[in-house]
């Protein structure tokens, strides 16, 4: 049964790659309305696998998957799910690829619909509510891996997902930017799962902590 206020929620999620063996042993996890849940555990215990699963990136080997509301198996259903879960992926380089970096941040809005100066504003819009104003016009992979780490973050943002799921979003950002991230991300009214090995990031921003360990989800006390 999945509560009400469940935005994701997996029941029995279990994974394995050939060769590493079993990732995720029968994990059972809910995102709710007003989280933001910190996921942590050591290299290599799973934790992007975890969030591909949540969106459909990956095929459970056994489980279920809900979100907003229905189950989701197949591809056209996670479809839905991609649309409204932004994922920031843990290396921007995955996710930048249009020439400038107005275009890319653009390109999402565009994607679901706006006109293209709607796209246009928003994208600036975004850009300006991270401290990225001036950047408009820079070419995307000139950018340093900070900057690029930013410009990937408005490019998620710039969608209006309900819920937002971060791969070690302060990789790579200078202790200002690290900061204005933390700040900008307790404003944002989403629900959100956030991979982190940055202690002092999940103090500050988390409302709970899961560790995965040993393809387990455990809940820690706070
Ligand atoms: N395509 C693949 N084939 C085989 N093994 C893989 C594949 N992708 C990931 N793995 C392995 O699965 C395990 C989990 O990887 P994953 O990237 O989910 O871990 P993580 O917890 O996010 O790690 P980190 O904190 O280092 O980013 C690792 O041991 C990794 O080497």
């Amino acid at each position: 049964m999945v509560e009400s206020d469940a935005l994701i929620s997996v029941m029995g999620l279990s994974y394995r790659y050939p060769r590493r063996g079993v990732v995720l042993d029968q994990v059972d996890f809910t995102l709710k309305k007003g989280e933001r849940v910190a996921l942590t555990g050591p290299n290599g215990a799973g934790k992007t696998t975890f969030l591909h699963l949540l969106v459909g990136l990956k095929k459970p080997k056994a489980g279920q998957v809900w979100a907003f509301g229905a189950e989701r198996n197949v591809e056209k259903e996670f479809v839905e799910v991609r649309a409204r879960a932004g994922f920031l992926f843990q290396d921007p380089d995955d996710q930048l690829f249009c020439p400038t970096v107005l275009e890319d941040v653009a390109f999402g809005p565009l994607n679901l619909g706006k006109t293209r100066n709607q796209a246009l504003e928003i994208a600036k819009q975004t850009l300006a509510s991270l401290g990225m104003a001036g950047f408009e016009e820079r070419i995307t992979h000139q950018l340093s891996g900070g900057e690029k780490r930013m410009i990937t973050l408005a490019s998620v943002l710039a969608m209006e997902p309900d819920v937002l799921l971060l791969d070690e979003p302060s990789n790579a950002l200078d202790t200002q930017a690290r900061q204005r991230l933390i700040d900008t991300l307790l404003c944002l009214p989403q629900a959100m799962v956030i991979i982190s090995h940055d202690g002092d990031l999940v103090t500050q921003l988390a409302t709970r902590e899961v560790t995965l360990v040993d393809g387990k989800l455990v809940d820690q006390r706070r």
